[in-house]
């Protein structure tokens, strides 16, 4: 079936050639010649349909689809001229393959060559038809007749037939020149030798001259000398025959079954099947569009089926052909059966096909296609591919296609992605560069305290162990593989040495070549992620500390790190600081904690979903399982009310947790204030770092100055958390901005931490300040490169891929770290939460969240507008010791009549005293006492000023008053008015 299908695509060759001789020898025998040219073109019909059998399986076979696309219509053209043996139709026919058909030669001397052979048969016929030749034109006669004898009468006609050929630059290949070349020859010898016998023998050179001429005297008189003639005949009968089946270029089998179909008869039982196939041709249908759009017609899908191909049809019969259009480019689903796999068939299980190689298609049974419901041509699986020697062929084709592919790119197409390679044995898996040996749970990391020892930590046991990490996968294999493929396809001298697997992602170590540049490996950046199908690669050029460049391909297996492993790893348990905190996994697949002391303040950002909260709650477990709350205090701002809600109540928090953006602006200036407390106790101390005042309060080197009823303690740290600062920073951006800048520039050394969380890692909430300030960056997935720049102050981020996927950046370091953040679940957080919770109240210290700005601040009517430029001279004059007017003008580059006023004020609060003339006014107020003059004049309760202790040293102080005890008293005696600060002991300290 196929080879008869593929047979259409080739036809001049025997078709045409049959039509120059069948007709030349019809002409020449009259009717007894004609009902054998007749039947001799029949046959062509049957050769031809065979060799376009041929031709087409031969264009399957090469799967060049396009190419047999572009030049099926010519071709179908052809073989209609094959099929058509009217010369109207094949003279049109011919002109539309013409072009192509021409030889060098022909198409150069063919016109002349055509005419002096139409000139020839004028002068032969005028001769032997009537007797009008002239003496020459005799002549030319008489050596024709003598040649070929009677075959003088058909000669003329014969050579305009060849003029026509030539005219139409009909130019046969090679091979079928010689075929029908002999096979004429064949033919003209018999049919001379033929009648020379039919004529009698004749002995005499005029009987020969109109019997058989020279040629058939020579084959005949000997063959009947020989044989008879009554075997001389047959003999040359069957000569004849042979020489149109050369002819023709069929075989006797296809004549017999021919002429049974012919007669009526069946043939050899395939008759029918002949007829059939061109119902089950399945490409029959595509073979009459083609001719329809080479012709100009709108292909037609409901096309009815077409007329037995057989059939010669009569010459009224041949629709009349519209001028010859190009064929217009096939579309896609045009190709053959290779791309027609994809469409469904009725019947045929879809998720099989994949699964079976395509070379497996050699062994199934092309089947009569079903109806589908894409309209399209019909569905072709590999099951529907005939087990003949053509399906044998394309299954070949396709192997040889697959295996250029394969030495091509070193990828299978027909493999599943997850397969190994079949061909080739996987490479010996690299021993793992590093891996973490899984942790055996700990004993509770306790830290040891000397606060309230009826506290104990929250076990770490209570959280959930993780699953023994892996060390290889298979996954891994195939990565190196691929990676492996795509240096040997670009011939670059590399192997993959080895990989660290990490939870997440496995860092694949490339050893170069001598003499191989890094830029070609990371040139191959693409052409990796291509072949591992990943986008998120990422390059390490080298692996810092290592001569090998990394590549950092996504696990497909990824793995959860748990906080539980995390703060029950050795290291961890080792460090007795108690604000170490689990962050997760390093991709050599190293448990990573780092201390929050160290950072000293941390910026979080990352978009939603990225692991942000995940983050916090580590943190926060980790805390909880380290510090006793009389260690570490927390401040919570949670401006989504849900992320940390389950932290309520909890030992730790100074303050409940703050939902609104307002009281956590309030919490924040709060923070400052108590910073500015801390450093005046460790300035009064001369200790430089609350971990060394800590210390000297234990060791009772600082004592609480006598008569104080404050009493020094250790001051814990406080980390405030804000698990959302864009919300912050919408609803007062500059007080926040300004209370987060004082507290990131000063507050280490007060044991005070931020960790500020975004989402929107965007200028205005992370300003250039608040960055400059945060020196420690964790960077979650972002959601593009100028977030990741945001954050990191370089990209990278938005490459990582989510769910914990991190790069961290602390204090100091120049490059990220990548890390798989720890997990911690709600019921984890709950357990722990529960148990710090039964054990003590928290015990919140007021006013934290108190607006101070909003209080009734009373500044003096007096001062008015002034409040700024006031409180700078006050400072001024203060510091200096120097009440001068003149001072002030130029200092403050104010006139003299405003300095002068400023001075006034200054002198009816007591700052100044009054004025001396040009001498400079006295200074009533010591530069120690400056804080608690600003915080009165700027309308605040002096009582929250920060305080110093400095009672030992004042002679001023009322050891005796409880109420004024440590207050520094503002007192000027005289006239002065007296301004007395009074602050609360209780505050300040926890
Ligand atoms: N370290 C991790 N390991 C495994 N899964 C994680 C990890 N971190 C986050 N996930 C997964 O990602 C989901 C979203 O994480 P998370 O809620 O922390 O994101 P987020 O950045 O806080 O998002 P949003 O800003 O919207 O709150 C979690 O529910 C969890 O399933």
């Amino acid at each position: 079936m196929t080879a008869r299908r593929a047979a259409d695509t080739s036809d001049e060759r025997t078709g045409s050639a049959f039509r120059a001789v069948g007709s030349g020898i019809g002409t020449l025998f009259g009717a007894t010649a004609n009902g054998l040219g007749k039947m001799t073109r029949s046959l062509g019909e049957l050769g031809r349909r065979r060799n376009d059998d041929a031709d087409d399986f031969d264009n399957f076979e090469d799967d060049d689809f396009e190419e047999e696309i572009a030049t099926k219509p010519a071709t179908r053209s052809s073989r209609r001229k094959a099929r058509d043996p009217e010369p109207e139709l094949e003279l049109g026919d011919e002109l539309e393959g013409a072009p192509r058909r021409g030889s060098a030669y022909v198409n150069e001397y063919g016109d002349g060559l055509a005419l002096s052979l139409v000139g020839v048969a004028i002068v032969l016929g005028a001769a032997v038809w009537f007797g009008i030749g002239g003496p020459i034109g005799t002549f030319i006669a008489d050596i024709v007749h003598l040649a070929v004898g009677a075959g003088a009468w058909i000669l003329p006609l014969g050579l305009i037939g060849l003029a026509v050929a030539l005219m139409l630059r009909y130019t046969p290949d090679r091979e079928e020149q010689g075929r029908v070349s002999l096979g004429i020859g064949v033919i003209i010898v018999c049919m001379l030798a033929l009648i020379h016998l039919f004529a009698g023998n004749p002995a005499d050179w005029d009987g020969r001259k109109t019997a058989g001429g020279a040629i058939g005297a020579w084959i005949g008189a000997p063959l009947e000398m020989g044989f008879s003639v009554y075997l001389a005949v047959p003999i040359l009968l069957l000569l004849l025959f042979w020489g149109a089946l050369k002819t023709t270029g069929i075989s006797i089998r296809e004549f017999v079954e021919f002429i049974s179909t012919f007669l009526g008869f069946g043939g050899f039982g395939h008759a029918d099947d002949v007829e059939d196939d061109e119902d089950d041709d399945l490409y029959g249908h595509v073979d009459r569009e083609l001719e329809s759009r080479a012709s100009g017609r709108t292909p037609s899908r409901s096309l009815p089926k077409p007329l037995p191909r057989r059939t010669t049809p009569p010459v009224s019969s041949v629709p009349p052909r519209a001028p010859f259009t190009p064929a217009p480019p096939a579309p896609p689903t045009r190709r053959p059966a290779a791309s027609l796999d994809k469409y469904p068939a009725d019947g045929v299980e879809p998720e099989k096909k994949p699964q079976e190689p395509r070379r497996e298609a050699s062994t199934s049974v092309f089947k009569k296609p079903e109806v589908t419901e894409t309209n399209e041509f019909p569905a072709i699986t590999d099951d529907d591919i005939a087990e003949t020697p053509a399906a044998d062929a394309v299954a070949a084709s396709r192997e040889s296609m697959r295996q250029a592919i394969i030495a091509r790119s070193g990828k299978d197409p027909v493999q599943k992605p997850a397969q190994k390679p079949v061909q080739s044995a996987p490479p010996a898996p690299p021993v793992p560069v590093k891996a973490a040996a899984p942790v055996p749970p700990t004993a509770p990391a306790e830290v040891v305290s000397d606060g309230d020892s009826s506290y104990v930590l929250p076990s770490a046991n209570l959280l959930i162990p993780g699953e023994p990490a892996k060390l290889h996968s298979e996954t891994n294999d195939r990565m190196i593989e691929a990676i492996t493929d795509v240096f040997r396809e670009f011939n670059v001298d590399a192997t993959v040495t080895g990989f660290s697997r990490g939870p997440t992602v496995t860092r694949y170590e490339i050893e170069l070549g001598p003499g191989v540049k890094v830029s070609k490996i990371t040139n191959l950046q693409s052409n990796i992620a291509y072949a591992v199908a990943t986008e998120n690669v990422r390059l390490l050029t080298p692996i810092p500390g290592k001569s090998a460049v990394g590549i950092e391909v996504p696990n497909s297996d990824r793995e959860m790190v748990r906080l539980g492993d995390v703060l029950n790893a050795p290291a961890t348990v080792e460090n007795k600081d108690a604000m170490l905190i689990g962050l997760g996994k390093d991709i050599e697949g190293d448990f990573v904690s780092y201390s929050v002391q160290k950072m000293p303040h941390l910026l979080v950002a990352g978009s939603t979903g990225s692991g942000k909260s995940a983050f916090v709650n580590s943190l926060l477990v980790s805390l909880l399982t380290r510090a006793r709350p009389e260690e570490v205090r927390l401040i919570l701002v949670d401006p989504k009310m849900v992320e940390l809600t389950p932290y309520e109540g909890i030992p730790h928090l100074i303050t409940p947790i703050i939902t609104q953006p307002k009281k956590a602006a309030a919490a924040l200036q709060w923070l400052v204030e108590e910073m500015e407390q801390r450093y005046m106790d460790m300035k009064q101390s001369r200790v430089r770092h609350i971990k060394d005042f800590n210390r000297k309060i234990k060791s009772g080197e600082i004592q609480t100055p006598p008569g104080s009823q404050r009493e020094y303690r250790a001051y814990p740290y406080i980390v405030c958390v804000v698990d959302e600062l864009a919300d912050l920073m919408m609803t007062a951006p500059k007080e926040i901005e300004e209370s987060i800048v004082r507290i990131t520039q000063k507050a280490r050394a007060a044991g005070i931490h931020l960790v500020l969380a975004t989402q929107r890692p965007s200028v205005d909430v992370v300003t250039g300040l608040i960055k400059t300030n945060v020196p420690s960056r964790l960077a979650f997935a972002t959601s593009s490169l100028t977030d990741s720049r945001v954050i990191l102050d370089q990209g990278g981020a938005e490459k990582l891929i989510g769910m914990g996927d991190a790069l961290f950046i602390p204090q100091g370091a120049g490059k990220p770290q990548r890390i798989q953040g720890a997990f911690v679940t709600d019921e984890e957080i709950q357990a722990v939460v529960e148990t710090a919770k039964a054990q003590r109240e928290p015990e919140y210290t007021e006013g934290v969240t108190e607006d101070k700005a909003a209080e009734s601040k009373k500044i003096d009517a007096d001062i008015g507008n002034d409040l700024e430029d006031l409180l700078e001279a006050v400072e001024l004059v203060v510091t200096s010791q120097m009440g001068s007017t003149s001072m002030l003008q130029r200092k403050l580059r104010i006139g003299f009549a405003k300095a002068g006023r400023l001075m006034d004020l200054m002198e009816t609060r007591g700052v100044v005293g009054p004025s001396e003339g040009s001498k400079a006014r006295e200074v009533l107020v010591k530069p120690e006492e400056l804080e608690t003059i600003l915080w009165m004049l700027k309308g605040a309760d002096p009582a929250d000023a920060p305080k110093e202790e400095s009672w030992n040293d004042r002679s001023d102080v009322d050891a005796g008053s409880g109420d004024d005890a440590g207050a520094p008293d503002v007192a000027n005696s005289g006239d002065a008015p007296t301004t007395v600060v009074r602050a609360d002991p209780s505050r300040g300290v926890f």
